[in-house]
């Protein structure tokens, strides 16, 4: 049995491959959410967040949510970014309100000699039985991402033990002791790489790398210690994926947060598309990179706290700043961030349509 089916809607994989489409494409980081009630039903269902990503139909019912509020023309998967060094077994656990945390984390020169690249094929079954599970569901409506955290951005929580405002710790170890946060880079490079693969074996269309935290560190740092390992990750994967009756491309996306300096360097990674957050301006932006890459992006996730007449006018500003993306350039509609659990669905909605009706008319 086979539950791979060609995509119907296939506007976000032409736009990353910067072929002409009828409008841009659009999704949201984080789209499946705590700001969806029906999302948060599920969550108390599952018991809690790990709850939700360990089983795959639940993870897979959430990452349909979204699509059937709203004319999204992408799913992403519903995981975290966190899977790989809790299979690293660092002991991922989230508390209430604080975000995520590592019971186990990287403090001793020990705990990085022993760091290994897990068995992910038996480790993180539940990630790629979801892709699989999450692929048949969606029959072809759109394209499934997968995703994976950069090494810099998952060291940077397997060492400080969580989330951080000022990275002290990691930093300290960066400068202090290069050669262990270049241990720790190598093998979550080589486990994110599997991971990725994997879930592209499983039926993912195109995989994103976030960068999260890539935009906290100093240039000629993050060249070093970011970029260089995400170079390593785009050369492993494969271009195309073999569906037994049909084969397909899988396009990568890059976003580094607060990587808007380092466009450049960022698109020589091979990746697809560069993601970019809400302090670039995609015009420059596309003056910059946009005949070797498709961008991803990139409105203030506060947008969506205006009004709905103030939010179609953002979303109208962002679209003319890219302008009209001719063959050879592309543009797929995001935020520059994740959306807040604050959010008012009813405003997702009039972003989408205004992205998918104002790019209409910016073609004819
Ligand atoms: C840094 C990072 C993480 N996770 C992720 C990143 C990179 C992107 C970014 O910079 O935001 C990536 C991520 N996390 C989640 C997804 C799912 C796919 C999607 O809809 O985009 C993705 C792509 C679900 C999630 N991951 C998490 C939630 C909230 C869980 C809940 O309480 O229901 C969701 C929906 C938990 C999580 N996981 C993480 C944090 C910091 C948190 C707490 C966030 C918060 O409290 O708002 C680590």
């Amino acid at each position: 049995m086979s539950s791979f089916q060609p995509v119907k809607n296939d506007t976000f994989l032409r736009a990353l491959r910067r072929e002409p489409t009828e409008y841009t494409p659009v999704w949201l980081m984080r789209q499946a959410g705590r700001y969806l009630p029906e999302y948060r039903a599920t969550r108390a269902k599952a018991g809690n967040f790990m709850g939700l990503c360990t089983n795959p139909e639940a993870a897979c019912e959430v990452t349909l949510q979204p699509l059937d509020r709203y004319k999204l023309d992408a799913a992403i998967l519903f995981s975290d970014i966190l899977t790989v060094p809790d299979a690293m077994g660092l002991g991922l656990y989230f508390e209430e309100g604080e975000g995520p945390k590592f019971e186990r984390p990287l403090t001793t020169e020990d705990d990085v000699a022993k760091l290994a690249v897990p068995d992910i094929g038996s480790s993180l079954k539940y990630v790629t039985d979801a892709v699989s599970t999450i692929r048949g569901a969606l029959g072809g409506r759109v394209p499934l991402i997968g995703f994976s955290g950069s090494p810099w951005t998952l060291a940077c929580y397997m060492v400080e033990g969580g989330g951080s405002r000022e990275f002290r710790k990691v930093k300290t170890m960066l400068y202090k002791r290069p050669d262990l946060m270049h241990r720790i880079l190598e093998v979550t490079t080589e486990a994110v790489s599997q991971y990725l693969r994997a879930q592209i074996e499983a039926g993912a269309q195109a995989v994103m790398i976030f960068d999260s935290w890539g935009g906290a560190l100093a240039d000629g740092a993050f060249q070093k210690f970011s970029l260089n390992y995400i170079r390593k990750i785009v050369a492993s994967l494969p271009l195309q994926a073999n569906r037994g009756s049909f084969t397909e491309d899988i396009p990568s996306i890059v976003f580094t947060k607060g990587g808007g300096l380092w466009l450049e360097d960022i698109a020589s990674t091979g990746a697809s598309a560069v993601g970019v957050d809400w302090t670039v301006n995609l015009g420059q932006a596309r003056a910059r990179i946009g005949d070797r890459c498709a961008i991803q992006g990139n409105l203030d996730p506060n947008v969506l706290f205006a009004e709905p007449a103030q939010i179609e006018a953002e979303v109208a500003k962002a679209l003319e700043s890219f302008g009209v993306p001719q063959a050879g350039a592309g543009h797929v509609f995001n935020l520059g961030h994740g959306i807040s659990q604050f959010t008012n669905p009813e405003s997702v909605e009039v972003m989408v349509n205004a992205v998918h009706s104002y790019s209409r008319k910016q073609r004819q």
